[in-house]
């Protein structure tokens, strides 16, 4: 009977897909009167669908340097992307969600509720990250650090003084999801290699789900997606190993109200404490979404800062030196952080200098809107500014080509606007983080993760490029801009 069914099943939503997609061209934001850069129709981007992936930077860069002080717009397969200039970035800060959308944008690439579970707008954990997660920054700071040098004894492995060759993506994954799981979820489940492999891969499976929900009509999303992700699968294997410290929270809740002796501090805990939702299927999917937005995006950083880190050994010196004086008046502290400029400083520029993504702060017009300069934006379009070429304007950054570890910390020490300076800050000048009300509240955690991960290296480790080759590319993958998985870099314990 199902091997019956089958084809009829799938011929049928090929079908009504064909047709629904029809219909979806037609119903698209008319942006005729904004200059294309690239590809000149969606259709043609389907075509030359490889070359977008790969020609998607060079567009981008064409675009910003054609069009200076207006916007253009690139295909990307399914829908166009507005690229505003620079001088709309004041209004996109400001702007209510009911005229630029972070959220409809946000879903409008991610399909939260098909992969991830989470309905649309259900999204209290971000006030989380925001309040409760920074502010316990200095209180947890002993056990983020106890993670983070447990992993690298751990995943290093080194024995007495040998060189060694990591794949630094690698090791940049296992030592960020523990570091920052022992924020999510606390300790033990932080060290279980099946809850770490879990939220470690399921970015990728949702990439790939994606490829395909993206060509899907929303109104077929809920019966396509049931057949194209796995996201029972990776819920129930998610409740499977949360779900007993879940229940066993409840336990002690009910029975003992708000408090009790050695209540856990953590992300899970401070959700169960909202009272907003006690299943746990939810709960499981809220904390997978929590290490969907936090891993990568630290791990990646990190990577590309020790690759940098390889490639640039004459800056380890003064990295060292500057660890190694805050250390020995703070301790290691969140306080000793704030005071390693340099650290900061090199952790900053190789945001600005890699990065993550081409684009950046992708909006949706929630109503027609005419800009500042007088452009129409069709309700619906996809806004974003093209964050890469930004960081990499002469215009903006003296020397934009060059990797420049301290440029921000010269820059602190030179001028009154210290503060401004710091990885955290988010300014128009540097779009890592976004900018306005929804610029990333993780970043503090961020930070605190990644430049402890980086003072403890250079203290600790000898780092040296791979038999003298020089570090890999990042690879660009459509909009996203991702360290080479195969890089290497070589390493042993401090001699000197
Ligand atoms: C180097 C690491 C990170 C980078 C580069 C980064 C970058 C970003 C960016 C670009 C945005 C969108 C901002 C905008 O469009 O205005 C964002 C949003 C967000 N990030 Fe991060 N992030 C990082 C780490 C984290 C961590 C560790 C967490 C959680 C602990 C986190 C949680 C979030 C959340 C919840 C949002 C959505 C904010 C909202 O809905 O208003 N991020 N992040």
């Amino acid at each position: 009977m199902d091997s019956l069914f089958t084809p009829y099943l799938v011929t049928g939503i090929c079908s009504a897909l064909v047709v629904a997609c029809s219909l979806g061209f037609l119903r698209r934001p008319n942006l005729d009167h904004i200059p294309v850069v690239g590809h000149s129709s969606l259709l043609a981007s389907y075509w030359f669908g490889k070359g977008l992936e790969v020609d998607h930077d060079r567009f981008v860069q064409e675009g910003y340097d054609k069009y200076k002080s207006g916007v253009f717009r690139v295909a990307n397969l399914t829908h166009w992307i507005v690229c505003l200039h620079r001088s709309h970035l004041e209004y996109l800060a400001r702007a209510p969600e009911d005229h630029l959308s972070f959220d409809h944008a946000t879903n409008n690439l991610l399909k939260m509720e098909y992969t991830f579970g989470l309905k649309f707008n259900d999204n209290y954990q971000v006030s989380l990250v925001q309040s409760t997660l920074t502010r316990n920054l200095s209180v947890l700071y002993a056990d983020v650090r106890d993670e983070i040098v447990a992993a690298c004894n751990e995943y290093l492995d080194l024995k007495h003084n040998e060189w060694k060759a990591i794949s630094v993506e690698h090791i940049a994954l296992q030592i960020a999801s523990r570091a920052s799981n022992r924020m999510f979820v606390g300790f033990p489940l932080c060290r279980d290699p099946d809850w770490l492999d879990l939220n470690i891969n399921i970015p990728h499976a949702i990439v790939a789900e994606l490829k395909l929900l993206k060509f899907c009509p929303s109104f077929m999303l809920p019966l396509v997606a049931k057949v194209v992700t796995n996201l029972s699968g990776r819920t129930s294997r998610g409740v499977t190993l949360l779900g007993p410290v879940i229940k066993k929270r409840l336990q002690h809740m009910e029975t003992e109200g708000t408090d009790w002796c050695d209540k856990p501090n953590d992300f899970l805990q401070w959700c169960l404490d909202t009272k907003r939702e006690t299943s746990l299927t939810s709960l499981t999917r809220r904390m997978i979404v929590i290490n969907f937005g936090g891993i990568h995006t630290t791990s990646s950083t990190f990577s590309q800062a020790l690759l940098n880190l390889a490639e640039n050994p004459q800056h380890v010196q003064a990295l060292r030196d500057e660890v190694e004086l805050v250390v020995s008046n703070h301790g290691w502290t969140n306080e000793a952080l704030s005071k390693m400029r340099k650290v900061d400083s090199f952790l900053k520029e190789t945001l600005r200098f890699e990065g993550s993504s081409l684009l950046g702060l992708s909006r949706q017009a929630m109503s027609d809107i005419t800009l500042a300069d007088g452009t129409f934006i069709p309700r619906g379009t996809l806004l974003a500014f093209p964050a890469y070429a930004m960081h990499h304007d002469g215009a903006v950054y003296g020397n934009p080509k060059a990797f420049e570890p301290f440029r921000f910390a010269d820059l602190q020490n030179e001028g009154s606007e210290g503060s401004r300076r710091q990885m955290v800050a988010v300014t128009p000048d540097l779009l890592s983080f976004g900018l306005g009300k929804h610029a990333c509240p993780g970043r503090f955690f961020a930070a605190t993760v990644l430049k402890t991960m980086l003072a403890h290296f250079v203290v600790s480790y000898d780092v040296k490029r791979k038999d003298d080759e020089s570090v890999p590319n990042t690879l660009r993958m459509g909009d996203a801009i991702v360290p080479n998985p195969m890089a290497k870099v070589m390493i042993r314990r401090r001699v000197n």
